[in-house]
């Protein structure tokens, strides 16, 4: 007798990251997904910096079998949802009720307070329930749809005056993205080019950069401990206001000072032990 069989569905043919990206990513599977993006995006920069440009496209093509930057997004908002902790700018909205700046009731009476939230994956965050308040400008290397202008921060362009800086930055899980120890150090030295100045400043705590990290970062690097990043980030004129550490990440909020004392951090052992990573910010 002949076997009937089912026509495939079309989602048969698709490749594995494809797939993954429509359906359900279990914990363990974004995690893997989410490391194996970073350590490639590592690779290729050192094969870049090397001038290996057949090694370059090699790498390349490993990130697109892991499903590029767009499963790695598609990953990193499965980690944002309420089943997995909720996204990180819960802790800024808590910080920002705490100071007044986000009132019980939404005060349309003065003009909005600006937020540059850098690596936006989402329009709905909980940063974004207060449009009133807080007007959210939101960018990232590529936009998930409308409300995020596709932009890398690194090449946006300067502020022309006062009013087109910012009085909020969101460095949410972006910093730790950058491949290169020197182009996080980069990253950060940009952030007060987008800083209203203090003297300008509504609230003693802003202007303010949130920055939110996986907490391994700080607290299992040989290279980075939180005293360090702490001194590094007063060198470039932010004083910590406010931290909060959970089983995952850190996050910190800094006011900023308006200047930077220019000095250099270098990459330098700290501590080291079994399991501990490299991860690394160098000033230059
Ligand atoms: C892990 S996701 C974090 C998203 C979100 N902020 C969060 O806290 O979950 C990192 C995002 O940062 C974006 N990103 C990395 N470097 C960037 C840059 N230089 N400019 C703009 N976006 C950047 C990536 O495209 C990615 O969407």
């Amino acid at each position: 007798m002949a076997i009937k069989r089912r026509p495939k569905r079309l989602a048969h043919g698709r490749p594995p990251a494809a797939k993954r990206e429509k359906e359900h990513m279990s914990s363990k599977q974004t995690r893997t997904i989410i490391r194996t993006h970073h350590r490639l995006q590592k690779e290729l920069a050192a094969a870049l910096r090397s001038g290996d440009i057949r090694l370059a496209d090699e790498i390349n093509t490993k990130i697109e079998k892991n499903g590029g930057l767009k499963v790695y997004q598609a990953a990193s908002k499965l980690g944002q949802s309420k089943s997995r902790g909720g996204d990180s700018s819960k802790v800024l909205v808590e910080w920002l009720k705490k100071a007044e700046i986000i009132g019980a009731k939404e005060d349309a009476s003065s003009a909005p307070y600006r937020l540059l939230e850098v690596g936006a994956l989402s329009t709905e965050n909980e940063i974004s329930k207060y449009p009133r308040t807080i007007h959210v400008k939101r960018i990232d290397l590529n936009s998930q749809g409308p409300g995020i202008q596709q932009q890398d921060f690194m090449e946006r362009p300067l502020p022309a005056s006062d009013d087109d800086k910012f009085d909020i930055i969101s460095l949410s899980l972006v910093l730790n993205y950058v491949p290169e120890p020197v182009g996080r150090g980069e990253m950060l030295k940009r952030i007060g080019s987008f800083l209203r100045q203090p003297h300008n400043r509504r609230s003693s705590m802003l202007p303010a950069l949130f920055l939110v990290l996986p907490l391994p970062c700080v607290a299992n690097s040989r290279y980075l401990d939180e005293d360090a990043l702490l001194r590094m980030m007063r060198n470039l004129g932010f004083i910590l206001e406010e931290k909060k550490n959970t089983l995952k990440l850190c996050h910190y909020l800094f006011s900023w000072t308006g200047k930077s004392d220019n000095k250099r951090a270098q990459k330098k052992l700290i501590r080291d032990g079994p399991g501990m990573n490299n991860f690394c910010i160098v000033i230059e």
